[in-house]
């Protein structure tokens, strides 16, 4: 037997995720964390990864990410396939395809698959836990949003509290450990006037089987959300071992190297700028890699930048999949108007900005990747969520992290530029500004000493470990720390 596959047979995890970056890359983080603890860990996922890293580095195959091994299995469709139109095709087609294909991967690559130690999945690939029972493999979940979206989700398909229908779409959801929440704070996937049917189906059969899974890990933290995770311990508890974000963000570098992919090139020129900029002045607006914003909304973020007259970095990632209605795209006199005040870039090293100590807040959709990243630089938000988890994110943000301001939109659904900028101006100046700030401060030092030497997250990563290897005498997974 070769060396390599010697070693996939010894104490190895492998990872299996959903191929978003923003999926991926906590992913990648838990991983290393596992190896710092002497477990050997691979990550499948599928080959639109492979083709997106490749053309955003230029470089040869993209096989490892700092000692981690990257296997890739086809979803079944085209690599241009337009996901973004058909968002239920493709999640049906990955449903159907993906489990005999990541099957065949895991007979491929490893001699005895019984032997590995565990599959760990993303929610949107629960399928992965039938994958592991056809091999007798035990397999973990980690859980990529906040845990209160693990609470309103297992509540919500499990029929255990009252969310809004079709009859009553404004009630108020009442949930253990959880603020009052409107329909504007619930996750898009369950309201009744939700678009997109692939999910609400996909999470009710996944909440009704979570016994599939062994163990819920969550890229949270205890002291962050304390009530939600108390509150889902008697229901199937999740264990947080977050921020899984760059060790840089918590003050680890010297003993921990980072592990992501990149699937866009970042501009590394706003560093430079952003170096050349007041300390805490400038603004730093994006809204991930998937949400593209009507262009009505560019424009109205377009004119309120200008009229505060402060230096921004605006992210504007090009529509994978381009519109004639201007979606995604910046105002024709924007970047003539604005020239001498800020910076437009098609993909940021966002973790760098957001670090940098002239960025003083951030517009944000309020993807939970940039949340956690946010809070690691303890910098204040402007929230702008567009759907999935971030409307919930933002309710966080403001209600119970308070760590800042939402933009509301208007009766008709659009955002006005006077609204914005009365947000920037909020969490820029004034008393207000000062609490949320002091507020970001205390959970960026939180972060910190979670994730450090017998630290919650840490320790929570040590049980696990303790307990997919076998060294610990209790393996009902109902073990917490911070509980
Ligand atoms: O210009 C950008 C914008 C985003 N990101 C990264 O992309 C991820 C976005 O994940 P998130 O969950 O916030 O949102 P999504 O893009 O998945 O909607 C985060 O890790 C960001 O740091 C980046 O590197 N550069
Ligand atoms: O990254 C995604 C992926 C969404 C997607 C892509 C293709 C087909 C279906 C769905 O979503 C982001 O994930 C983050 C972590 O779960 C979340 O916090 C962000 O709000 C999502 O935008």
């Amino acid at each position: 037997m070769a060396q390599a596959e010697e070693k996939r047979e010894e104490n190895h995890v492998l990872l299996v995720a959903f191929s978003s970056q923003g999926h991926i890359n906590p992913m990648l983080r838990l991983g290393k964390r596992l190896a710092a603890r002497g477990i050997h860990v691979s990550l499948a996922t599928t080959e639109i990864v492979r083709h997106r890293m490749l053309k955003s580095s230029g470089a040869g195959p993209a096989d490892h990410v700092t000692g981690i091994e990257l296997l890739f299995f086809s979803d079944g469709l085209s690599l241009d396939y337009d996901w973004k139109t058909n968002l239920d095709v493709y999640m049906d087609i990955l449903g159907k395809q993906g489990p005999s294909n990541l099957s065949a991967l895991i007979k491929e690559h490893y001699t005895s698959p019984k032997k590995l130690l565990c599959l760990v999945t993303n929610p949107f690939v629960p399928w992965v836990s039938d994958v592991a029972a056809e091999y007798n493999i035990p397999c973990a979940m980690l859980w990529i949003q906040p845990c209160a979206l693990y609470a309103i989700y297992y509540r919500c398909f499990n029929k255990l509290s009252a969310f809004p229908t079709l009859t009553d779409p404004d009630m108020i959801v009442e949930l253990p450990g959880l603020p009052s929440m409107e329909k504007e704070d619930l996750p898009s996937f369950v309201l009744p006037n939700n678009p997109f049917g692939s999910f609400p189906k996909l999470f009710s059969e996944l909440f009704q089987v979570m016994e599939k899974f062994k163990w819920v890990l969550g890229n949270s933290f205890y002291e962050l959300e304390k009530h939600v995770i108390d509150s889902m311990c008697e229901l199937y508890p999740i264990r947080p071992t977050g921020p899984l974000v760059p060790p840089t963000l918590l003050g680890q570098d010297q003993e921990l190297e980072d592990a992501s992919v990149d699937m866009w090139k970042s501009d590394e020129t706003c560093i430079e700028w952003l170096t050349q900029q007041p300390p805490s002045s400038v603004i730093y607006v994006s809204f991930g890699s998937i949400v593209v914003l009507p262009a009505k909304q560019m424009e109205a973020i377009a004119t309120a930048l200008k009229n505060v007259k402060r230096p921004f970095l605006w992210v504007v990632k090009p529509p994978e999949f381009p519109t004639p209605d201007g979606a995604g795209q910046l105002p024709s006199w924007f970047l003539e108007e604005t020239k001498d005040q800020g910076q437009v870039v098609r993909w940021s090293p966002q973790t760098r900005v957001l670090s940098h100590p002239a960025v003083a807040c951030f517009i944000t959709h309020c993807g939970w990747n940039s949340m956690l990243e946010t809070i690691c630089s303890g910098i204040p938000l402007i929230a702008y969520p567009q759907w999935t988890d971030q409307p919930t994110n933002a309710k966080l943000i403001v209600d119970v992290f308070k760590i800042g301001v939402r933009i509301k939109k208007e009766g008709d659904g659009n955002i006005s530029s006077e609204v914005i900028e009365k947000c920037i101006e909020e969490v820029m100046v004034g008393p207000v500004a000062e609490q949320l700030r002091k507020n970001a401060m205390a959970l960026k030092a939180e972060a910190q000493k979670v994730v450090a030497a017998g630290g919650s997250s840490d320790e929570n990563i040590r049980l696990f470990v303790e307990e997919i290897t076998g060294d610990s005498c209790k393996k009902d997974g109902s073990r917490n720390v911070g509980i």
